[in-house]
């Protein structure tokens, strides 16, 4: 899926309704419809009580009208409230025109603020993407009246007074809302943290909009969902042997924190790997083979940390930082990975890396090191990690701008952690990740991160962005499948390492076999004598 400004958006509906042949406020007719259809499939009329929708001058306003209308014919006990304007939209004055005199409708006011008792259903539809300026007047009256109510509220495509797009200014008046429900694609607004208290949870309704406009819309937002990466798992064929998985080396461990590095090492070998490798300080060799059997150890001259680089030749793919600290022995050990790991004339492509935790700390405080970086390296930054990377972000919006600038510069591929974890490729798009839940907030999450893009891109028939897109989505589903089995409180990282087979499982494409269970015989004198 892709995600469009606020001005693709609008060229988008006009796009629908010339290659569609609308008629005049028939798409406008879908949305609320859509609306009303996921309100009503949650509330009832006796459930929801008196519903107060408040209505702008424009087409969002106009969505309002239209839903009040069909939530009246629905039996529900609705009102209106408009905020007059000098001017309203045409389908605007079609939907006014339609609502029945029986729906109460009442004129908004300075000295006349809606009464809104507390507990009362608001429906948001004030501003959606046509906001062109933050709310002032009477609109942020109205904002800060709503909020001091208490409502229940729910906003109309988009809450009023958040642009779609790019930030507000601090303290501007925005409507919070507890549900959004939008149309036909999701709003980079509602992906940003920032954002998180006016958008509450929100849901995308299909409205029919032009496909056509959307596969050549020109923009670097993109929503990993599940088609995305649907069969994205090569199928592993017949005849295949553990070589041809790959063979990963991961680099992890220090006195304390040997459970990163049997976490990554775990999900690594979930992932898919056909051989692991992990070369860890000598005191954790004992835990570290009894907890991951199946992993081949290399027990560093170091007992407490990691001071030595192994000979690279026999992998495919290194992961480095789980649980690493920081020691001047092991920035060294980076150091030497990051000019061993470049193309040479035994190995064509630069080797793949994966660089997490305490060793984006130590590139952070050493940034010279960012112009080794080899093509396609992979980051897996949390926001303060990265931010040691590049500088402090002013808000999110100027984080992302960071972070895409980042990618493209280095020619790597960074993954910032969080709610939607946001992938930036080196040709500067930027995927935002659609699985994963609050369970997932717990230590040794991220180490499973690292292992499953360390299986991931030691596997020679995936490309690099394919993998790691791949290996997000199926991370935070495998938290999904996690979360249902434990809940989220309950939920510890090595829950999402057990659910790593089952999430891969959904992508792997001889899941769905394309050879008919029966051969079709077209010619019966090849059959049996
Ligand atoms: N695209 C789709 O797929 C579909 C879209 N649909 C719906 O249409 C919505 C977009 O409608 P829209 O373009 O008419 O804009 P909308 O937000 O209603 O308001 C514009 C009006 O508000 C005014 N105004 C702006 N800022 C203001 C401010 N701060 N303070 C005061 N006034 C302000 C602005 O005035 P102006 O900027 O010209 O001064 C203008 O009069 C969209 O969100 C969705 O709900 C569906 O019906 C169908 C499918
Ligand atoms: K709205």
């Amino acid at each position: 899926m892709i995600i469009l400004s606020a001005a693709q958006t609008r060229e988008l509906d006009q796009a629908t309704i010339d290659e569609q042949h609308l008629p005049p406020a028939a798409l406008m007719e879908r949305a609320a419809t859509a609306f009303a259809h996921w309100f009503c499939g949650r509330l009832g009329p006796e459930e929801a009580g008196e519903i107060l929708v408040l209505c702008g001058p424009g087409n969002n306003g106009g969505d309002g009208l239209a839903i009040a209308l069909l939530l009246h014919q629905g039996n529900y006990a609705v009102r209106v409230a408009l905020l007059p304007a000098g001017k309203y939209s045409a389908d605007w004055l079609h939907a006014r025109r339609h609502l029945p005199a029986a729906v109460p409708v009442a004129e908004i006011t300075e000295g006349q603020l809606p009464e809104i008792p507390p507990a009362t259903v608001v429906l948001d539809a004030l501003f959606g993407t046509g906001l062109s300026r933050p709310l002032a007047g009477l609109p942020a009256a109205l904002v800060a009246h709503l909020a001091r109510a208490g409502g229940r509220v729910i906003a109309v495509d988009i809450p009023s007074g958040l642009f779609a797009d790019a930030p507000q200014p601090a303290d501007s008046a925005v409507v919070r809302a507890r549900h959004t429900v939008s149309f036909g694609l999701p709003k980079l607004a509602f992906l940003l943290p920032q954002n998180a208290d006016f958008v509450g949870e929100w849901h995308i309704e299909d409205i029919g909009l032009s496909t056509r406009f959307i596969a050549g819309a020109a923009t670097y937002w993109h929503y990993t969902d599940a088609r995305a990466v649907a069969r994205a798992l090569p199928a592993r064929p017949k005849f295949s042997h553990k070589g041809t998985f790959g063979h990963a080396l991961l680099l992890a461990g220090s006195r304390g924190k040997m459970g990163a590095a049997v976490l990554a090492a775990g999900a690594c070998l979930r992932g898919g790997v056909g051989l692991l490798t992990a070369q860890i300080p000598s005191l954790g060799y004992d835990i570290f083979q009894i907890s991951q059997p199946e992993a081949m150890c290399r027990p560093d001259p170091q007992a407490d940390y990691l001071s030595e680089l192994p000979d690279l030749q026999p992998y495919q793919a290194v992961g480095i930082g789980p649980g690493l600290g920081q020691h001047a022995a092991s920035l060294a050990v980076l150091q030497q990975l990051l000019r061993e790991a470049v193309a040479s004339q035994t190995r064509p492509e630069p080797l793949p890396l994966i660089i997490d935790a305490d060793a984006l700390n130590l590139l952070g405080q050493h940034r010279e090191l960012l112009a080794l970086l080899p093509e396609n390296t992979v980051l897996t930054p949390h926001p303060r990690e990265f931010e040691r990377l590049t500088e402090p972000a002013r808000d999110d919006y100027h984080r992302l701008e960071l972070l895409r600038d980042f990618a493209q510069t280095h020619r790597c591929l960074v993954v910032l952690k969080g709610a939607y974890t946001c992938l930036a490729t080196p040709t500067g798009d930027l995927h935002f990740n659609s699985t994963g839940n609050p369970g997932m907030a717990t230590g040794g999450s991220g180490d499973v991160l690292t292992g499953m893009l360390l299986a991931l891109r030691a596997h020679a028939q995936l490309p690099a962005f394919e993998a790691v897109r791949l290996g997000v989505y199926a991370h935070g589903l495998a938290g999904d499948l996690a979360a249902a089995a434990t809940g989220q409180a309950g939920l510890v990282a090595g829950d999402i390492v057990r659910h790593i087979g089952p999430a891969l499982r959904e992508h792997e494409q001889n899941v769905y076999p394309e050879i008919p269970f029966w051969p079709v015989r077209t010619n019966r004198s090849h059959g049996p004598k």
